[in-house]
C-alpha cells in the first residue's frame, strides 16, 4: 500500500508579483474571517478583499527589498531531503508539499493524490508550534479537500505539534550556540540581550483554546537552558489588520526596552523553518533599524532550514504511519489542538497553564 506524506506549508510569493500578492494575501484574511462576525461568506470575502488591498502596499515593498520569498525553494529542498532518507530507509512513499496560501495549493494536491490512488495520506505541517491558523487549519484543508474528491476515501493521519522532539531542540539549541560563536558572541554577558522572536496570534484564539502561547513559553525555556541561558525574554510579531488584540508583548517593544540594558540583542526566530519576509525583513531590515536607534546591535539566528538532521528527525516522527505500528510507541498521543482521529503530537500532555 503505497503512502503520500504531504509537507504542509504556509507559502510565500517567489516574486514581488502585485496580483499574486494580492491574492495571496486575501486567501490569508478569508482564511482568518472567524475572527470578524460577517454576516455571510459573500461578505467575508469582500472584508477580506478589503483587508488585502490595504496591506498590499505594505507587503509589496517586503517583497521587493528580498526580491521574492525564499521559502518554495526551502520547501522544496526539505521535501526531497525527506525523500531521500525515507527512500534510505527502505519506506516506499511519495513525498508531496502543498501550501495553504501559494501554489502549489492543498486544494490542487489533493487532487493529485486523488488522481494517483494514494491509499494512505499522512499531513505533517512543517511548523514548529501548533497553532490555529497555520498547523491545524493546513490539515484541516487538506483533510476538506480530499473529503470534496468523489469517491477518493483514503486513511487520513496527520502529525500536529512535533517541538518537543529531542533532535528539534538539538538543532535550534546548537544553532543557536553555533552563530554565537562564528559572530564572536558571548551570551553570558550581561551587555548581550537575548530574545525569542515568535510569530504573533490573536488572542481570540487562544481564548478558544489554542495553547500556542504555552508552547512557545515552553520551548524558549527548553532551548534557554540548553544553551545555559538564564535570562531572555520573548517577543511576538504581530500582524494587527483587523484592530483587534494579539499576543503580547511586541518584539520591537521588547527590543526597544532593551536599549537602556544591553549594547547587543541576539535574536532567535523561534517560529519559523524557512527564512521569508518576516525574518528578511521584519528582523533583520525594520527590527536591526528599530534596534539601533536605542543604541543596539541587531545579531538574527538564521533558521536551520537545511539542517542535514531535520530530514531524519521528519522521517523518524512519521515512521510509525509507515511501519504500521503504533504511533504512541514514540509518545505521539491524540492531539489536542486538533481534536480528531489520526491526528497525533507530542504535545498533549501539555500540564494546563496554572
Ligand atoms: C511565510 C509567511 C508566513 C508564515 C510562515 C506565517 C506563520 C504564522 N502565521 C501565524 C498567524 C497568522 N498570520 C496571519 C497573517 C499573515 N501571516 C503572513 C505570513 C506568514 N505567517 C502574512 C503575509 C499575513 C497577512 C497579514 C499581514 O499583515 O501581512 C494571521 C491572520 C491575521 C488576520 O486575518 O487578521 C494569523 C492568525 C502564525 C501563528 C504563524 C506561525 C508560524
Ligand atoms: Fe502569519
Amino acid at each position: 500500500m503505497e503512502t503520500a506524506i504531504v509537507l504542509l506549508n504556509f507559502g510565500e510569493p517567489s516574486e514581488p508579483d502585485r496580483d499574486v500578492v494580492l491574492e495571496y494575501l486575501t486567501r490569508i484574511f478569508y482564511d482568518n474571517a472567524s475572527l470578524e462576525d460577517a454576516e455571510s461568506e459573500e461578505a467575508a470575502w469582500e472584508r477580506s478583499r478589503e483587508l488585502a488591498k490595504r496591506r498590499l502596499p505594505g507587503l509589496m515593498e517586503e517583497y521587493e527589498e528580498i526580491g521574492g520569498s525564499p521559502l518554495q525553494p526551502q520547501a522544496t529542498a526539505q521535501a526531497e531531503a525527506l525523500d531521500e532518507t525515507l527512500e534510505e530507509r527502505g519506506h516506499d512513499v511519495t513525498i508531496y508539499h502543498a501550501m495553504q496560501f501559494m501554489e502549489p495549493l492543498i486544494p490542487d494536491v489533493a487532487e493529485e493524490l486523488a488522481e494517483e490512488g494514494f491509499e494512505s495520506v499522512l499531513a505533517v505541517p512543517i511548523y514548529p508550534l501548533c497553532g490555529p491558523s497555520t498547523t491545524v487549519s493546513a490539515i484541516d484543508s487538506l483533510e476538506e479537500s480530499i473529503d470534496e474528491v468523489d469517491g477518493y476515501e483514503p486513511d487520513f493521519s496527520s502529525i500536529t505539534g512535533w517541538h518537543r522532539a529531542p533532535v528539534y531542540n538539538r538543532i535550534r539549541a546548537e544553532g543557536i550556540r553555533e552563530f554565537a560563536e562564528e559572530e564572536g558572541l558571548d551570551l553570558s554577558d550581561p551587555d548581550t540581550a537575548f530574545v525569542f522572536s515568535a510569530h504573533g496570534t490573536p488572542t481570540k484564539y487562544l481564548e478558544e483554546g489554542s495553547r500556542y502561547d504555552q508552547y512557545v513559553e515552553e520551548h524558549a525555556a527548553a532551548i534557554a537552558s540548553m544553551i545555559g541561558l538564564e535570562e531572555y525574554e520573548i517577543g511576538y510579531q504581530n500582524h494587527q489588520n483587523r484592530g483587534i488584540d494579539w499576543t503580547e508583548p511586541e518584539t520591537e517593544e521588547v527590543v526597544e526596552d532593551l536599549g537602556d540594558e544591553a549594547e547587543r540583542v541576539v535574536v532567535e526566530p523561534m517560529s519559523f523553518m524557512h527564512e521569508q519576509s518576516e525574518t528578511l525583513v521584519e528582523l533583520d531590515v525594520d527590527l536591526a533599524e528599530d534596534a539601533a536607534e536605542v543604541g543596539l546591535d541587531l545579531h538574527r539566528v538564521p533558521v536551520p532550514h537545511d539542517d542535514p538532521r531535520f530530514p531524519g528527525l521528519l522521517a523518524d516522527v512519521v515512521e510509525p504511519f509507515l511501519s504500521g505500528f503504533e504511533p504512541s510507541y514514540y509518545q505521539l498521543r491524540q492531539c489536542q489542538c486538533r481534536d480528531e482521529p489520526g491526528t497525533y503530537c507530542f504535545n498533549a500532555g501539555l500540564p494546563p497553564e496554572n
